[in-house]
């Protein structure tokens, strides 16, 4: 069953220019997106192409001068913001991006165990440092005093400690050295085999290859294919959308192609497909109609030419 499921997820930003007048720019095009109890998906793409507000829009904490269309169900039921003030922080909980999400105020043990002082709670939370190699003065330190790498080791102990069913985690793996990152990777996945379902953003598509079940290729702002990880091999002939291959070739130990071009900003985004500016195989068809999503080989594809 799927614990997390995005259907159509749209967002833009109401801009104002020239003085009154007002703009809508949109960032987040029909984005479906679903995980299943018990498995990682990785969400990878470029810097800018949505990833941590898909994130945001999840845990209900987009900015006020957002505006967002879709449907996010958790086990079934719709997400209202009510709901989601529920959850957030207990059943669902976030890895940030930045470790400017900790309150600079506030000592960090207190804010692992989210305010609490009773037994179990700082039982668990000392448990999680340890582990983590946090020695056990840290949990009175506040934020200012932490390395940049015992910062993301305490927003990963935040998540553990909150005993969430459903664990997003953006980009955790920066700042962290090799023996940590692979101790946050292993962690992730005990949760997923404990039941979990976990999303791991990263723009690595190697991090991502180390953990996830599925991942979820993002292109300006909405999903190009979601395939298994197992797709990702060999020249990539399994992989469905020409931006999930170059991705892929691009990789050192593949042909090392770059991509030419770039991915559109948010205010030049055009009718059509999004990456047909930069595809080896687009006609003059992909330039007219926006690729809906199809079920191809037991993948998700965007692309009017993948079989
Ligand atoms: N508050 C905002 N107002 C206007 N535009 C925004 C705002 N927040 C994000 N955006 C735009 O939305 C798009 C997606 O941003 P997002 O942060 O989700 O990207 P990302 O994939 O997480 O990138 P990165 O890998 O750099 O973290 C970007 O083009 C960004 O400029
Ligand atoms: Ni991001």
């Amino acid at each position: 069953m799927n614990m997390l499921e995005v259907n159509d997820l749209s967002i833009s930003f109401i801009q104002y220019s020239n003085g009154l007048r007002q703009k809508n720019i949109r960032v987040i095009s029909d984005l479906n997106v679903a995980i299943k109890t018990g498995e990682v998906l990785a969400a990878v793409g470029a810097s800018g192409s949505g990833k941590s507000l898909l994130a945001h829009a999840i845990l209900g904490i987009l900015p006020n001068n957002s505006r967002m269309t879709g449907t996010i169900k958790y086990n079934g039921e719709v997400l209202t913001p009510e709901r989601q003030a529920d959850l957030r922080g207990k059943e669902i909980a976030l890895v940030p991006q930045s470790v400017n999400y900790l309150d600079p105020l506030m000592q960090v043990g207190a804010q692992v165990r989210n305010g609490s002082k009773n037994k179990e709670a700082v039982i668990a939370q000392r448990e999680v440092f340890s582990r983590y190699n946090l020695a056990s003065h840290v949990e009175r330190l506040f934020p200012f005093q932490l390395s940049g790498g015992m910062a993301r080791r305490v927003l990963v102990s935040t998540a553990i400690v909150s005993g969430a069913r459903l664990v997003i985690a953006d980009e955790p793996t920066p700042g962290l050295d090799a023996v940590a990152v692979k101790e946050t990777l292993d962690f992730f996945r005990e949760l997923a085999n404990q039941g979990c379902a976990v999303m791991v953003i990263t723009h690595d598509i190697e991090t991502a290859l180390k953990i996830a079940d599925r991942i979820a290729v993002f292109y300006a702002g909405t999903t190009v294919e979601i395939a298994s990880a197992e797709d990702f091999a060999g020249q990539g002939d399994e992989l469905r959308h020409p931006y999930s291959k170059a991705l892929w070739q691009a990789l050192p130990q593949n042909r090392f192609e770059p991509i030419d071009g770039f991915q559109p900003s948010s205010n030049e985004l055009h009718g059509g497909c999004l990456f047909a500016p930069r595809c080896s195989i687009a006609t003059s068809r992909c330039a007219s109609v926006l690729p809906a999503a199809r079920e191809v080989r037991q993948g998700m594809v965007r692309c009017i030419y993948a079989s």
